[in-house]
């Protein structure tokens, strides 16, 4: 089949593989992006794999992600069906993994109604109050940052999507999140994992006692999870709604406008399953990736200090040092815009995107794509282009503030690749471009940050190890992070939070 294809029409290049399993031994299971640049520079804009027969594309430039994952949009937009994270372990109707059709469609409307940009200006009151939870949370327990700031990630979408405080950095919801969202991303559906049930779908069958048989075992175990998981939340916000507690948030509208809208009960539980499962879908998607964003913030911070201080003295001009920035100041602070899109740049959270799958046999400049091929749209390379982004892996936000035409200025931009392509471009787009601005904006005004000491005084260098194989967030490390000033003390403590 693929060889004789393969000699008919000529496939994209890529690393030559061993016979059978094909290119399984150059996946790497964490950090499979770093392989995928390295990749992209020898091979070039596309680059073709394959495990066991399975072909993998990689779309390493923006001119191919928009030629394919966008022009070619119809062919290019479903999802694999993945047997045991779908079927097995039940995560089937995550938005993520919905395959390309009505359903999905339905469900990105819901999404996009609540969460597009014309929305997202009624959330700021919620996301700046949201902000100063995390800084006061920073100011009691500095040490602790890493579990304030996934704190911060589950409680600003859980607040958004399910109208929950999260009071304490032990909440119920927000360990189920981490242990779910832990399960799937590195084990259920890691990037450059294949379960041997996804390439011989009939072994779903065997018995669970079988020999080789624990993927199944496994599966029921994971499963449960992630139906609570799903269903936890979204009953919480049910039952507030029944008891006329509800704070308005995502489900509680959905819920309210279909209860007006119709009485037809078919019509009722496809709601009630579209809410559902969005919800849960807008939660997880959230999670991760802006822990990776804040984490890359402080990386960046600790390493460049010059950067930091820049960043401050224009807050302090700009708004001075007696209150903390709002989203009303954004379009006043340049340098500190320029500051949170080349986080946006240097942390690609998604950095292949989510694996799409081709309906149709396709043709490229040449090269074959065949049909049934898992498509990444790598934007972690795309990002990395020297000829938009001169010396690629330098922090470095002064890259945004020379004057640029139109068409410069878009190309530059980030957020036209982390967020992935065409119809199945990230949702939740604009909500993180104003929460992560307000993020950093806030943090730069209270503190300072610095590298960690150690028992010698002498500076610790931050270790860089990435921890995931679909997003990118890194293992904890160690720095320093105090508040700029007693007066900064002050408007963190005064500002409204959570319990306010
Ligand atoms: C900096 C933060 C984020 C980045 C970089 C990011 C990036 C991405 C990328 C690359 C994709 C795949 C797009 C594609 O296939 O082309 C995606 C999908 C998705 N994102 Fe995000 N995301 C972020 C935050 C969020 C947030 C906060 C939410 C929810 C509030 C969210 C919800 C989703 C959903 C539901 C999908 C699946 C869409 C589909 O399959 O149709 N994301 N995101």
């Amino acid at each position: 089949g693929l060889q004789q294809k393969s000699k008919r029409r000529a496939l994209p290049p890529g690393p030559k593989g061993l016979p059978v399993i094909g290119n399984l031994r150059d996946m790497a299971l964490t950090g499979l992006w770093l392989g995928a640049r390295e990749w992209a520079q020898k091979y070039g804009e596309l680059v073709y794999l394959n495990i066991f027969g399975q072909g993998l594309l990689f779309v390493n430039s923006y001119e191919a992600a928009v030629d394919l994952l966008e022009k070619r949009g119809a062919i290019y937009s479903d999802k694999p069906k993945m047997i045991m994270a779908g079927e097995l372990c039940g995560c089937e109707n995550m938005i993520g993994l919905t395959p390309y059709g009505d359903r999905l469609r339905r469900q990105r409307k819901l999404m996009l109604q609540a969460l597009g940009a014309s929305r997202i200006e009624s959330y700021h009151p919620l996301l700046e109050i949201q902000t100063h939870n995390l800084l006061q949370g920073i100011l009691n327990s500095p040490d602790d940052s890493a579990s304030i700031i996934r704190r911060y990630a589950g409680g600003l979408t859980l607040l958004i999507v399910y109208g929950y405080r999260v009071m304490s950095n032990t909440d119920k919801l927000l360990d189920m999140a981490d242990e779910s969202l832990e399960l799937l991303s590195n084990r259920i559906a890691a990037a450059g994992n294949v379960w041997i049930v996804d390439l011989f779908p009939p072994l779903k069958h065997i018995p669970t006692w079988f020999p080789g048989a624990k993927f199944k075992r496994d599966a029921a175990v994971w499963k449960g999870k992630m139906e609570a998981f799903v269903n936890e939340p979204f009953d919480f916000t049910k039952q507030q709604i029944e008891q006329g507690t509800a704070v308005p948030c995502y489900v509680s509208m959905l819920l309210d406008d279909a209860a007006l809208e119709n009485k037809d009960q078919a019509v009722d539980d496809q709601r009630d399953f579209d809410i559902r499962w969005t919800a849960n879908s807008l939660y997880a998607a959230s999670f991760d990736t802006t822990i990776s964003a804040i984490s890359h913030f402080f990386l960046a911070m600790l390493q460049h200090p010059e950067i930091l201080h820049k960043a401050q003295k224009e807050i302090d001009t700009v708004i001075g040092t007696s209150r903390l920035p709002t989203l009303s100041d954004r379009p006043n602070l340049p340098y500190v815009e320029a500051v949170a899109m080349e986080v946006l740049r240097i942390s690609s959270p998604v950095p292949l995107g989510l694996p799409r799958r081709i309906t149709e046999d396709n043709v490229y400049k040449g090269m074959f794509i065949p049909k049934g091929t898992l498509v990444f749209g790598n934007n972690y390379n795309m990002v990395r282009d020297p000829a938009i982004f001169p010396n690629p892996d330098a922090f470095d936000p002064s890259r945004y503030l020379d004057d640029a035409d139109e068409h410069t200025a878009r190309l530059r931009d980030p957020r036209n690749y982390v967020f992935g392509f065409g119809r199945r471009k990230c949702p939740g787009q604009y909500m993180i471009d104003a929460s992560l601005w307000i993020a950093v904006a806030s943090m730069l005004a209270a503190f300072d940050v610095t590298k960690a000491r150690d028992e010698f005084g002498r500076e610790v260098e931050p270790a860089v190890v990435y921890d995931n194989s679909i997003f990118t967030t890194m293992k904890p490390f160690r720095y320093d992070i105090r508040p700029r000033s007693a007066q900064a003390v002050r408007i963190v403590r005064e500002a409204k939070g959570l319990s306010d």
